[in-house]
């Protein structure tokens, strides 16, 4: 498929060898709800008031010298101690079902052998109206008050709500940019409300740093209360697997990566090098790492890190509450998430499901999941009508982080989908990647797995499911410089049976002046006009 070198560029020198109970108290009022903190409208004024003479400027003081952000966190926030908290229960559990287990439980899988949910205790968040939330949500982004400066922790209600400040290991993820993608919506699908939300511009470059620092909170906590976590270990496509060693690092615990030889792009494979994780390079598919780790962190205490663990997908709910947010809590018509292991699809539909629950809106976006063709066993389910899911062997994709054919989550993603009534698309290797050089050539510079998903959106929109005055979110799940060798591949014409109908490449010029002013002057010809 990829090739490993290319004429135009050159080729990088870089190779790696392997080596629990609600008390019935009144809800406090925030002190943002306050009435200072509601301005009057000038307009509501009759008479105005007469000029105040200038005021000194006095700045805020700052914390003493011997107090960190933490310390100064345990000073200040006891917002909500003790009022809410959640458990693991069964996956989809039917109402009658009693088995739950406390988070701090070791637990990955229901008795049954079924999928976990982290469940909240709904009837005490509700006690608060979906305008306290979303106010209180509001006033904590673009702080650095810790922890709600991250985009995830700004909503630790809603995810950990027990766990300590003091145990949060945060590079305060989350607050990701949701751009307009002004032109390419207009030039290639003549759209208007068209956004990225790039979960990609984030610490290490994905939306797994999302989830990641809940579950390496959360075994940090563990670890302080002795029980028995040496490690923290899971499969990888290469971004759970930055993510995790990154956050690991941070903590000072020791993380553990299974990663599939020759299947990951070298950026992603540094990352965890670099981070000082034990990093097993294995002569499989992502599939057969993933069975590896499930059976080794059965044997030994290695916490499995995978999203096959509910509490990532807390974090990377907040994703779709952030959209909200950021929309000024109106409500999309379409959310476009590229799919591997499913844990993710899910994850939104449950963080837009609980604003809706919890009456921060009143509706939820339809979503669609986006698969490669290549590795696309949730296509072929949705395909049948929901019919006898069946597992595949997943095929060589430029969109590597989605070569999964076996995905933990599947009933997870089944539900979301049935329950937003949802669509599931496939796009195959030129389509996605004409789709990937397309947005670049618009300013963006995206990966291929986003490419996948404005591959869904540009089958949607010609189909006419997606209307052109429709508000489309497509999530961009990591960032493009972790793929540069499949643009490289792409602008070189470099991959064979595909067209690269949008490839730019380089132009080989000599060093004198009139050969650049030749091709200076053939490119200002062509080059469009105003
Ligand atoms: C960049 C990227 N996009 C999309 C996905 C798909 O997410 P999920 O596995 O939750 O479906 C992954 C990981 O699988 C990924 O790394
Ligand atoms: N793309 C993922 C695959 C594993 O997914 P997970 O969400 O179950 O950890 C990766 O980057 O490894």
């Amino acid at each position: 498929m990829a090739s490993s070198s290319s004429s135009l560029f050159q080729s990088s020198p870089l190779s790696l060898k392997p080596k629990t109970s609600t008390p019935p108290v009144p809800p406090p009022k925030p002190h943002f709800l306050k009435p200072h903190f509601f301005r009057i409208k000038a307009s509501t004024q009759s008479t105005p008031s007469p000029p105040t003479p200038p005021q000194p400027i006095v700045s805020k003081p700052r914390r003493p010298a011997d107090e960190n952000i933490r310390d100064e966190a345990r000073r200040n926030n006891n917002l909500h101690a003790n009022l809410f908290s959640a458990k693991y229960v069964p996956f989809n559990a039917d109402p009658s079902s009693t088995e739950s287990y406390s988070l701090d439980e070791i637990v990955y899988r229901s008795q049954s052998g079924g999928l976990l949910d982290v469940q909240h205790d709904m009837a005490a968040l509700k006690k608060y109206d979906g305008r306290y939330w979303r106010e209180l949500f509001d006033s904590r982004v673009g702080k650095t008050t810790w922890p709600y400066g991250s985009g995830v922790w700004s909503k630790k209600e809603w995810v950990l709500p027990e766990i300590d400040g003091d145990d949060i290991i945060s590079a305060f993820e989350g607050n990701s940019n949701l751009f307009w993608a002004e032109r390419f919506g207009k030039q290639f699908l003549g759209m208007s409300d068209l956004w990225v939300k790039h979960c990609g511009i984030s610490h290490t470059g994905s939306f797994k740093d999302l989830g990641m620092t809940v579950l390496v909170s959360q075994v940090n906590r563990l670890r302080k209360m002795n029980r028995p976590v040496v490690g923290v270990g899971c499969a990888s496509t290469g971004d759970t697997s930055a993510a995790l060693s990154a956050y690991c690092a941070a903590a000072g615990i020791p993380s553990i990566v299974f990663l599939p030889a020759n299947r990951i792009s070298i950026a992603q494979l540094v990352q965890p090098i670099a981070n000082g994780a034990f990093v097993l390079s294995l002569d499989t598919d992502f599939d057969g790492c993933m069975q590896l780790i499930r059976e080794v962190t059965s044997e030994l205490p290695i916490y499995l890190a995978n999203s096959l663990n509910s509490l990532r997908l807390e974090g990377q709910k907040t994703a779709a509450i952030e959209i909200l947010q950021q929309f000024d809590w109106e409500v999309p018509d379409w959310v476009i998430v590229p799919g591997g292991n499913l844990g993710n699809i899910y994850a939104f539909y449950k963080g837009f499901h609980m604003c809706k629950e919890l009456g921060l809106v009143d509706r939820i976006p339809r979503l669609v999941c986006a698969q490669a063709a290549n590795a696309n066993p949730l296509y072929l389910h949705y395909k049948s009508g929901w019919k006898n899911f069946k597992a595949i062997r997943a095929n060589t994709t430029f969109a590597s982080a989605i070569q999964i054919g076996d995905p933990v989550s599947i009933d997870r993603a089944v539900y979301a989908l049935k329950n937003s009534n949802g669509i599931v698309e496939e796009a195959t290797e030129e389509e996605l990647m004409d789709a990937m050089a397309q947005a670049d050539s618009t300013g963006m510079f995206i990966c291929p797995h986003t490419g996948v998903a404005l591959t869904a959106l540009i089958k949607l929109r010609k189909s006419g499911v997606i209307g052109p005055a429709d508000r489309t979110v497509v999530v961009s799940t990591a960032h493009g410089l972790k793929f540069t060798q499949s643009k490289i591949d792409y602008h070189s014409n470099d991959i064979k049976d595909m067209a690269c109908r949008y490839a730019n490449p380089p132009v080989q010029v000599k060093a004198d002046f009139g050969s650049v002013m030749d091709v200076l002057r053939k490119y200002l010809s062509k080059a469009p006009k105003h």
